[in-house]
C-alpha cells in the first residue's frame, strides 16, 4: 500500500481521494482549515462539498509537511486562485523525483498562465516536464458513486503521463494518456465559460437547439485559442475538449452551469457566487479568455457576449441577439487550416 497525498478537500479531491483508496492506497487529504480536517477525520464525510461516505483508508491532515511526507505521489486539486499559494508552500516538501499530479481546471486571468505552468513558476526546481495534469468529463459525485468515467492524463514526459495512468486507473475510472498537456488544459479549463454559457441560456428559457450551438460554436472558440497557442488540434475533439463539454454544459452537477443559470434568470455575480457556495472556476477564466481575445485578436464572440453579461452587466438576451445577427459566414475555417498545415506532409 504507497502513501499519496492529495492536496484539496472539496469535492473533486474527495472523489480523487476515493479513487486511490479503492486502488488500495493509503490517502492523505490535506485541507487549509483545521476545523475541516478535523471534522472529516470524525464524521468520515465531508458534508459541505461531497456528502459520501469517506473511506477508512483516507485521513484528513491540516499541516502539509506530515501529509506529504514519504508520499509517493502528490495530487493538488485546489481552485486555481489557489494555486500559486500552495505550490509556494509544497515546493520546500518535494524532490525533483515527486510525483505530481494537478486535476485543477483553470487560466490565471492577468498573466494568461495555465496551471502547470503557475505550479512551474512557484516550484522552480522541479522540472515542468514531469508535471502531469488529469482532465476531462468527471463531476465528482458521480466519480464518488463509481460510475463509470472516463479522463486523460498528460505530461511532456509521456512515462509521468503514464504512471499517473497506472496511479488512477481502475475499473471504473478508465484513464487515457496523451502528449498535448497544452490543449488538455486549454480544453479543461475553457469548457467552463461554455457550460456558463448553457446554463445561461436553459435559465433564459431556451431549448437544446440553444445548447447545441454553444456547445458546437463553443468548441471552434476552444479550438481557435488553443491551436493559437500551439495545442493539437485533435485534442478538443477528445475527452478534454467535447467530452468534458458535453458533460458540464448538460448536467445539473455543474457547478458552473448552475451558476450560469442563476445568471440567465437574472441574478448579479455577487448574488450567483453567495448562493453557489463552492468554486466556479469559469468566472476567472473568463476573464482571461476574453483577455487573451482581445490582445491576441483570436474571434471569440460567444466568451466575449457571457463576459458582457458577469462583468458588464449587460442584458443576455442582448447578447444573444448580437451572437444571432453577426456577419454571415462560413462554419468550418480556421480550424480545418491548422489541420492541413498538421497533416499535409504526413
Ligand atoms: N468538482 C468536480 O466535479 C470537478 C471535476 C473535475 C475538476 N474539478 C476542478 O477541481 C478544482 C477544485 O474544484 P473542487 O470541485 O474540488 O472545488 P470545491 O469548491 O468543491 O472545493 C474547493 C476546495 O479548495 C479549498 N480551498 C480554497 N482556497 C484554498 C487555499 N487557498 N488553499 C487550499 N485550499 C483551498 C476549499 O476549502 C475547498 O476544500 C477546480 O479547478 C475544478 O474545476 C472539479
Ligand atoms: O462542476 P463544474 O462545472 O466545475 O465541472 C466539474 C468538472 O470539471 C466536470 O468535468
Amino acid at each position: 500500500m504507497s502513501k499519496i497525498a492529495v492536496l484539496g478537500a472539496g469535492s473533486w479531491g474527495t472523489a480523487l481521494a476515493i479513487v486511490l483508496a479503492d486502488n488500495g492506497h493509503e490517502v492523505r487529504l490535506w485541507a487549509h482549515r483545521k476545523e475541516h480536517a478535523d471534522e472529516m477525520n470524525q464524521t468520515h464525510r465531508n458534508e459541505k462539498y461531497l456528502d459520501v461516505e469517506i473511506p477508512d483508508t483516507i485521513t484528513a491532515f491540516y499541516n502539509m509537511e506530515e501529509a506529504v511526507k514519504d508520499a509517493e505521489a502528490i495530487i493538488v486539486v485546489v481552485p486555481t486562485k489557489a494555486i500559486r499559494e500552495v505550490c509556494q508552500q509544497l515546493k520546500n516538501y518535494i524532490s525533483s523525483s515527486t510525483q505530481i499530479i494537478h486535476a485543477t481546471k483553470g487560466i490565471e486571468p492577468g498573466t494568461l498562465k495555465r496551471v502547470s505552468e503557475m505550479m512551474s513558476e512557484e516550484m522552480p526546481d522541479f522540472p515542468y516536464e514531469n508535471i502531469v495534469v488529469l482532465s476531462g468529463p468527471s463531476h465528482a459525485e458521480e466519480v464518488a458513486l463509481r460510475h463509470p468515467t472516463t479522463v486523460a492524463v498528460s505530461a511532456v514526459n509521456l512515462d509521468r503521463a503514464r504512471q499517473a495512468q497506472d496511479l488512477f486507473n481502475s475499473e471504473n475510472l478508465r484513464v487515457y494518456t496523451s502528449d498535448d498537456i497544452l490543449g488538455i488544459e486549454v480544453g479543461g479549463a475553457l469548457k467552463n465559460i461554455i457550460a456558463l454559457g448553457a446554463g445561461i441560456s436553459d435559465g433564459l428559457g431556451y431549448g437544446d437547439n440553444a445548447k447545441a450551438a454553444l456547445i458546437t460554436r463553443g468548441l471552434a472558440e476552444i479550438a481557435r485559442l488553443g491551436t493559437s497557442l500551439g495545442a493539437n488540434p485533435l485534442s478538443f475533439l477528445g475527452l478534454s475538449g467535447v467530452g468534458d463539454l458535453i458533460v458540464t454544459c448538460t448536467s445539473v452537477h455543474s457547478r458552473n452551469w448552475r451558476a450560469g443559470n442563476l445568471l440567465g434568470k437574472g441574478n448579479n455575480l455577487d448574488q450567483v457566487l453567495e448562493e453557489m457556495g463552492m468554486v466556479v472556476e469559469g468566472v476567472r477564466t473568463v476573464q482571461a479568455a476574453h483577455q487573451f481575445a482581445n490582445e491576441q485578436g483570436v474571434e471569440m464572440p460567444i466568451t466575449q457576449g457571457i463576459y458582457q453579461i458577469i462583468f458588464e452587466d449587460k442584458d443576455p438576451k442582448d447578447v444573444v441577439d448580437e451572437l444571432m445577427n453577426r456577419n454571415k459566414r462560413q462554419e468550418i475555417d480556421d480550424i480545418s487550416g491548422v489541420l492541413k498545415e498538421r497533416y499535409s506532409d504526413k
